[in-house]
């Protein structure tokens, strides 16, 4: 579903930022990415959903190899996967539901289904009391779940998130975490960067560490505990 086999990344500037990564992901796992800053995660998975292009190797996406995919085709990409960031990225003149609307709205879907789909998905995420409220009166926790629902409402195979984390408490990453989980059972493939060592140690899933852009351990862990 997600491989990726002998990868490279090196800057313009000279930074060598991932050194020769070989992994493959199934359909329907739940991986986390750790490392330490400056390790590569975010290079890693920006590689995933074209953000930075390898400077050599393979990777493929669902059936479809990034490399040889024409830049008209992206929009194809983007339909399989969503991605979420740490900063929310929401688009601020716009309500919740406009938010979401507009990932169906650039691919051209059709009308009659955009309510149905948006109202679906801001459900999964808890959110329809709130679709007419705009992004400035929601809590970082709700505006993330948003974003959580513009990155699915197109039914993508993959979920993408890059320290979905990060500007939250605990109480409210955790809910996030649900959400993701949540997403993952119903068969969607989840990965995720994050910093955050608690949910790494307490959800039992496959954890893929960086360190300086090689892929310096790959297992299952959490779930009991700490672990070093
Ligand atoms: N656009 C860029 N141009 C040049 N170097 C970059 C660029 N983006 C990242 N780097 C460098 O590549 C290396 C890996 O960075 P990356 O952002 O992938 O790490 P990270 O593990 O996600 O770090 P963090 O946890 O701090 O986000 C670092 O040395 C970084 O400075």
């Amino acid at each position: 579903m997600i491989e990726m086999q002998d990868v490279w990344k090196t800057y313009p500037n000279g930074v060598m930022a991932i050194n020769g990564i070989s992994i493959y992901i199934k359909k329907g796992e739940f991986v986390y990415v750790v490392g330490t800053s400056g390790a590569g995660k975010s290079t890693f998975i920006k590689m995933m959903y074209r953000e930075e292009k390898p400077t050599r190797g393979i990777i493929t996406i669902d059936g479809t190899k990034l490399a040889t995919m024409k830049e008209k085709n992206i929009p194809y990409l983007r339909r399989k996967i969503g991605v979420v960031f740490q900063d929310f990225k929401l688009l601020p003149s716009l309500t919740v539901y406009e938010n979401v609307a507009f990932a169906l709205e650039v691919i051209e879907e059709k009308s009659a289904n955009i309510k149905k789909r948006v109202m679906n998905v801001l459900d999964i995420v808890r959110l329809k009391n709130k679709a007419r409220f705009m992004p400035h009166e929601l809590s970082g926790g709700e505006q993330q779940r948003v974003a959580i629902a513009r990155a699915i409402v197109n039914n993508p195979s993959v979920l993408i998130a890059d320290e979905p984390t990060g500007n939250l408490d605990p109480d409210t990453s955790w809910e996030i975490m649900h959400i993701l989980e949540e997403i993952n059972e119903r068969g969607t493939t989840v990965v995720m960067a994050t910093h955050n060592r608690d949910i790494v140690n307490n959800m039992r899933k496959r954890v893929i560490a960086i360190d300086g852009g090689r892929i310096s351990r790959d297992e299952v862990r959490g779930g009991y505990g700490y672990e070093s």
